[in-house]
């Protein structure tokens, strides 16, 4: 086995800024250097190929593409590897063909958008003398049978090879590796059929590869490494056989085929050759021996309850055990001279045991705010003895007051930071979210304390920021000012806020960069060194910044509507089962199911893509115990109702008017709801239409009857008083939890909400059928773009979505003055319909966009370039 696995090629996945959160975080903040290493790491670790994917809404994904391939063409050490460009737009892949100077490789074509579509893509994939992989997708979905897949594999290879004269041996075919023992009968046979779908496919389609992602075929043993190693061990034997040859797998979750244990290799077998009823069942009933290594499930070792008391809190910390901490700290408080001693003492010198693992990289964002809720527990227990001395007075490294700006309700970053920085013996005053300017400095000055912290989300919180350092600035103010959150960056610390204040700035990342930070800001002899260094990087940015030239060529309002995208509107309008507004609900435990766990994980900066990262060398423990909090906290808020789902739809005759698309009280058109004010890209396109969304809509001189759609859901009634009850209980991790959870609910609930539209309200789908991978993908026909997001960046358009749907009183969701949704789990959007509809990336815009859009939003033209400052050119 281990020669042919030596043969078998290895397809590096971590430059993905889907599967990595790393990645994704350096090519967001343009750190490409940096991102080089990533790539360069994967071909030191064997990879031969390596997967390159830049598909983020928040990124210009061609521009990345463009970048990060023209980089890696002058690393010979990386550049000797082929390049696989992964994207879903076919865009960014012709982008990546244009520049990988070498053989690229496409992921992925595939027929489910028709022949003439497949044929068009493979003809320009073979002018640049690339190699692709080839989906077994076709028209009506993803193929899982042996039969499907062969057929399609041979229709698009008959394609391929007679119509446009490709080279076999550039065809990669991917025949989907899906999961067996689900306890769904029906999956039983899914690793046959990509067995011998592999060998026929090999015999019909001479010289072509096949290749897979391995680690989905053992999904259902997430948990037990050592079962998914024997289960892709013994399918790759099977599969290598049978001619597979490639594929996505991570070689360290790989036993050597004959190591395995006899019974754990035969009932394996059972299951991946489907040779009996009985099989999942059998594995089933062994899989738990073999966990943890095959030894027996280890007891719960409690030898630690033998060493002396510091011992214990420093084991409970860094384990972040709550069970015995009272006691231990009472133990503790008794021995001790005086209660506040046991903080100086043993909790903080466990809290810096938890530190140092931390910025070593040995110990995880979940663990840490764990060992938060160890220490806090200890503390109040230790409080009404320090209250009762006269002169208890705790010592800390320092005060740091730590706010969500006005008009921004999110907070589930600047709640992990405030936690961290507890740890590390930082006093938080955490002031909760929406906080006014005047609030925030007032009591920085009454606390006061030695730094400010600001946390936002939303585009319209930058400026808000801004607003804030001025005042600093304005009443004389010298602490360092901290800046943090998803929208911000060095770039717009450095251009906008940075100059407004003369203290010292900082931008923080996340929270292992926090500590670092607070920690030189706070020091005397630290602080005017990192501050000078700080203002000269920023200086640097600022220069770098001013350099810039736009990557692309701007074009004027005029020149961009005339390159609008054109879909066809002459056949195929579906209107809907029925017009106007419903109020929706869901139960959670159907939610549930809908769930996307990967932007969980990075919620906790545990970057990997669900479920993959479940098995991952490093973080696969950790991850594992993450989902199985995740879910006790399902489960507990299910079984409570202590978090409620709400939303609304709204389905509407609709056209559109040049940028504008006009939604209708009835069919008649003759009565408008409301108008909803869209933006176009504007920059030159080769070979493709300047987007924007009204062009998914048909136009009004037309006279082709058309629809939209929009909705608002949440998923977060209750999240607030849930999580207090928890932070009133000293416990910071499961209030972090409830919210991280109650976000995950919310999105499910809109990608649950957008298939029954699909398929019933509006049902212009009534037949899709897809998995919730395949929903997470969104496989589907039509998009729901977000207000806010890249193709719909202008945050004031929701409150047409509010109206047109009496958000407000059908659900009790509110817009703040920012136009951030109140609760913080929410997701509202537009319904799009057309098959062309994509998402794409207004990006920068003109000054005569900015003067048309501000005349159709009725603005003067400060208010435009307020709320469209984000997409305006500094
Ligand atoms: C941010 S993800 C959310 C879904 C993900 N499965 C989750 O659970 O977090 C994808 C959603 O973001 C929005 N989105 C992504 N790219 C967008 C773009 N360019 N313009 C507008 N909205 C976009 C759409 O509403 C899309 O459904």
């Amino acid at each position: 086995m281990s020669a042919d696995i030596a043969t078998f090629i290895n397809i590096g996945e971590r430059t993905n800024v889907t599967g990595s959160a790393r990645f994704k975080r350096l090519i967001l903040d343009g750190e490409y250097e940096t991102a080089l290493d990533v790539a360069r790491q994967q071909v030191e670790n064997g990879a031969q190929i390596i997967d390159i994917n830049m598909d983020e809404a928040m990124l210009d994904s061609v521009e990345a593409m463009r970048t990060f391939i023209n980089l890696i063409a002058s690393e010979p050490d990386i550049s000797r590897v082929p390049i696989m460009i992964d994207s879903s737009k076919w865009e960014v892949i012709e982008t990546g063909l244009k520049c990988v100077q070498g053989k690229a490789i496409v992921n992925s074509i595939s027929l489910k958008e028709g022949e003439e579509q497949f044929l068009h893509q493979a003809r320009l994939i073979k002018r640049y003398g690339a190699a692709t992989v080839v989906m077994a997708f076709d028209e009506t979905g993803q193929a899982d049978t042996q039969t499907r897949k062969i057929e399609i594999c041979q229709r698009s290879y008959k394609l391929l090879t007679e119509k446009i004269g490709f080279a076999p041996e550039d065809i990669i075919f991917d025949p989907n590796i899906f999961a067996v023992a689900t306890g769904i009968e029906e999956h039983n046979n899914y690793a046959v059929d990509f067995i011998e779908a592999t060998r026929e496919i090999k015999r019909t389609c001479p010289h072509v590869h096949i290749s897979g992602g391995l680690s989905n075929i053992s999904f259902s043993f997430r948990g037990n490494n050592p079962v998914r190693e024997a289960m892709h061990s013994v399918f790759l034997y099977y599969a290598i056989r049978a001619g597979m040859n490639m594929a996505i797998v991570n070689a360290g979750q790989l036993e050597v085929y004959d190591a395995i244990p006899d019974e754990l290799r035969n009932a394996v077998e059972d299951v991946i050759l489907n040779r009996r009823d009985d099989a999942t069942e059998r594995l089933l009933d062994i899989a738990p021996k073999y966990q943890g290594d095959g030894k027996a499930a280890a007891q719960e070792d409690l030898s630690w309850r033998e060493a002396p008391v510091t011992k214990r809190l420093e084991y409970a910390l860094v384990k972040g055990i709550t069970d015995y901490i009272i006691d231990d700290t009472e133990e503790a408080r008794l021995e001790a001279e005086r209660p506040l001693h046991v903080i100086e003492g043993p909790l903080m010198d466990g809290m810096n045991v938890v530190g140092d693992l931390f910025g070593e990289g040995k110990m995880f964002l979940p663990q840490v705010v764990k060992s938060a809720r160890v220490m806090k527990k200890a503390v109040a227990h230790l409080q009404p003895y320090i209250e009762a001395e006269k002169d208890g007075v705790k010592s800390s490294n320092g005060k740091i007051l730590m706010a969500t700006v006005k008009g921004d309700v999110h907070d589930i970053g600047k709640n992990i930071v405030g936690v961290v920085l507890q740890c590390n013996n930082f006093e938080v005053i955490d002031m909760g979210v929406m906080v006014p300017c005047e609030t925030i400095l007032k009591t920085a000055r009454d606390e006061n304390v030695d730094m400010i912290g600001l946390s936002g989300l939303i585009t319209p919180s930058l400026d808000e920021m801004v607003h804030v350092a001025k005042e600093m600035e304005r009443q004389g103010f010298d602490m360092p000012l901290l800046i943090g959150g998803a929208t911000t960056s060095k770039a717009h610390t450095a251009v906008k806020i940075e100059q407004n204040y003369h203290g010292p700035v900082a931008y923080v990342p996340n929270a292992s960069r926090a500590v670092g930070v607070c920690q030189k800001l706070i020091s005397a002899t630290a602080r005017p060194i990192f501050a000078q260094a700080l203002s000269e990087e920023y200086e640097t940015v600022r220069a770098q910044h001013a350099r810039k030239k736009p990557r692309s060529k701007p074009v004027t309002l005029e020149q961009a509507r005339a390159n609008a995208a054109q879909p066809d509107f002459s056949q195929g309008i579906v209107a809907p089962q029925q017009l106007g507004v419903t109020p929706v609900s869901a139960d959670l435990s159907t939610l549930r199911e809908y769930i996307d766990w990967t932007p969980f994980f990075l919620t906790w900066s545990l970057a990997g893509k669900y479920p993959r990262i479940l098995d991952d060398e490093v973080i696969g423990e950790q991850a594992r115990e993450l989902l199985s909090d995740a879910n006790a906290m399902l489960d507990n808020v299910i079984a409570n109702s202590s978090l409620q789902a709400k939303g609304v739809i709204g389905l509407f005759a609709a056209n559109r008017v040049n940028d504008d698309i006009e939604i209708y009280a009835d069919t008649q058109r003759e009565a408008l709801l409301g108008t909803a004010h869209h933006l176009r890209q504007q920059t030159l396109k080769d070979n493709h239409p300047n987007y924007c969304l009204a062009d998914f809509v048909a136009p009004k001189s037309s006279g082709i009857e058309d629809y939209v759609g929009a909705f608002a859901v949440t998923a977060g009634i209750g999240e607030d008083d849930l999580a207090e009850q928890f932070i009133q209980a000293g416990d910071d991790y499961n209030a972090i939890m409830v919210k991280a959870v109650a976000d995950r609910l919310a999105e499910a609930f809109a990608e649950y909400l957008h298939e029954q539209v699909r398929k019933e309200y509006w049902g212009y789908a009534k037949d899709e059928a897809l998995s919730n991978e395949a929903l997470i993908r969104e496989k589907y026909q039509g998009i729901r773009p977000a207000p806010g997001y890249a193709a719909c960046p202008e945050h004031t358009e929701k409150q047409l979505i509010w109206d047109l749907l009496e958000v407000e009183k059908h659900t009790g969701m509110k817009l703040t003055e920012s136009y951030a949704m109140w609760p913080g789990a929410a997701v509202s959007g537009w319904y799009f319909a057309h098959p062309q509809a994509r998402y794409f990336a207004v990006a920068k815009i003109q000054q005569d966009q900015l003067a048309d859009y501000a005349q159709r939003k009725q603005w003067d033209m400060a208010m435009a370039t307020k709320w469209l400052a984000p997409n305006l050119h500094d």
